[in-house]
């Protein structure tokens, strides 16, 4: 441990917010991997060491799964509401905890502390979400005469495992947990090999709290991840992740017809219509950007489609507001704008950046890494706006997941409206204009999972989050996401005949 980061509003040196543990969390106690591998974590901002993290195998895989399914057989017959204590009881211990937590996950990912305290709030606030959804988990009877009564019921599927991406360390990791466990599943789950530091101080913050088994956190990379889809004994997989990595999963899901919930990658449009204010657009355009974290989000809307009349307008003011994200040490509170995970994607990201320039799209904005010399040993690109993009070229049709912007010019609805479905991806889209009727039929016409309309970039606790075409398949952060993780199972029960 190398960094020593205080700030006033931080409150907590990054030393005094590491996890004890560092090894796999299973049975409700701490296990060195059985293969001795550990592998070293970095902080993005200063390319720091932060720590060495356990890298779990295959055999631990198996030991996990045995205590997972061991703890399932009691935690699915506690009685709903008192699952739901628990839950509740969760989510009060990670608000205690937030400030600490999203220091740690700002050294671990690079984003913001000052944002990644709302993490653990969104995460405690699913865990009470699901707590009060518990007995909604309904079946229904079906009439069929005097004689008999039938009926189903939904009942967890099993062990649940749910591998996690590197954008949201904590949120993930904890908020993942709750609709599973609120339906009577254990859970296991795999953090990001670029950031598992929080998912491990959060088993030492909740560990206890539940019974042994029931909650477990492997943290590893492909290898584990892989484990776990394979596992006979995992019932169910949950996914964050690339678009590449989903296909990974379902194909090896398939080898034991197990169900997947996939929220993958986006490519996702904001569609400006020209009756709009170009500042308040262009505010939009900004904030769905997700600059504050590089762009590194599955909803970021990293294509404008802006209208002919306004573009150049908007254009002026998008430049403008980029200067309000500043790249910064991200365990500074006064910073707007974070570090990139890791050197392999800030190269990815300035190739893109490269490839943009070299097809002809028009740079107005950023472009590469900050001058700031204080951040030289850290991951950073200034917020990156090219104008003039052309559907050819490579930044309108493959997700970055970086701080780069494609701004398009339309004039033809029609073929805007195709210019947006023509890309493999449909998780998000944000439509502006003062036009109902133009917004409910646009919102018609786009193929995403999630669509806003003046609005962008947010999320509501119980509105179904998710993708079609190659986003993914399945609802998050709602009663369906729950019910996902539950099997129906028909009851028939014949009556005695009794002689009236
Ligand atoms: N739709 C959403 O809700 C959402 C949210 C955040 C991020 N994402 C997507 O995540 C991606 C960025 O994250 P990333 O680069 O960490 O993604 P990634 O797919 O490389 O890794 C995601 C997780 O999957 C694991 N993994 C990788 N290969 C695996 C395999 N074959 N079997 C099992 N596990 C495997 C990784 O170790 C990691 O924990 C982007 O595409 C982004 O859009 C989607």
């Amino acid at each position: 441990m190398t960094v020593t980061s205080l700030d006033a509003d931080v409150g907590h040196s990054v030393d005094s917010v590491m996890p004890t543990h560092t090894d796999l969390f299973y049975g409700g106690a701490w296990h060195a991997p059985l293969s001795g591998d550990y592998a070293d974590v970095f902080n993005p901002g200063n390319g720091a060491r932060l720590g060495r993290v356990a890298v779990g195998g295959a055999a631990d895989v198996d030991a996990a799964v045995a205590a997972s399914r061991q703890a399932f057989l009691a935690w699915r017959d506690v009685a709903p509401l008192e699952r739901a204590r628990q839950l509740r009881a969760v989510a009060m211990e990670l608000r205690k905890h937030a400030k600490p937590l999203a220091l740690l996950d700002a050294a671990d990912c690079g984003n913001p502390v000052a944002e990644m305290g709302a993490d653990v709030m969104i995460a405690a606030a699913l865990f009470e979400f699901f707590a009060g959804l518990v007995t909604e988990m309904k079946g229904a009877s079906i009439p069929m005469g005097p004689n008999a009564v039938n009926f189903s019921v939904r009942e967890p599927v099993g062990v649940v495992a749910r591998i996690v991406a590197f954008n949201h360390p904590f949120l993930f990791a904890a908020g993942k947990m709750a609709a599973p466990l609120a339906a009577g599943n254990t859970i296991i789950i795999k953090p990001p090999e670029q950031a598992p530091l929080s998912a491990l101080r959060l088993a030492e913050i909740i560990g206890g709290m539940l019974p042994p088994g029931v909650v477990s956190v492997l943290p590893g990379g492909v290898e584990v991840g892989s484990a776990l889809v394979a596992h006979r004994d995992v019932a169910m997989v949950g996914l964050v992740g690339s678009v590449q990595t989903g296909r990974a999963v379902m194909r090896q899901a398939a080898e034991r017809l197990k169900p997947v919930l996939l929220e993958l990658g986006g490519k996702n449009p904001l569609i400006a219509y020209p009756d709009v204010d170009p500042d308040e657009v262009a505010a939009g355009i900004v904030a769905g950007m997700n600059f504050t974290w590089c762009g590194q989000s599955c909803g970021s809307t990293s294509r404008a489609l802006v209208h002919d009349d306004i573009y150049d307008e908007v254009i002026t003011r998008v430049v403008a507001r980029c200067a309000a994200y500043v790249p910064g040490d991200p365990t500074d509170a006064a910073t707007t704008m974070g570090a990139i995970i890791s050197k392999a994607q800030h190269e990815r990201i300035m190739g893109f950046i490269q490839s943009a320039k070299d097809e002809g799209a028009r740079l107005v904005y950023g472009g590469g890494p900050p001058a700031n010399p204080a951040l030289c040993d850290g991951f950073f690109i200034e917020p990156t706006v090219f104008a003039d993009v052309t559907p050819a070229m490579r930044i309108a049709q493959e997700e970055i997941f970086g701080p780069v912007l494609a701004i398009m010019r339309w004039s033809d609805e029609a073929a805007m409206l195709d210019l947006v479905n023509s890309v493999d991806y449909g998780l998000t889209c944000s439509i502006w204009t003062n036009d109902l009727e133009k917004a409910h039929r646009t919102a018609q016409r786009v193929q995403a999972g999630f669509v806003w309309v003046n609005e962008v970039g947010k999320h509501f606790l119980g509105a179904p989050f998710g993708g079609v075409k190659q986003s993914g398949i399945g609802r998050e952060e709602c009663l369906g996401e729950m019910l996902s993780f539950t099997q129906e199972k028909n009851i028939h029960i014949s009556l005695r005949r009794v002689a009236r």
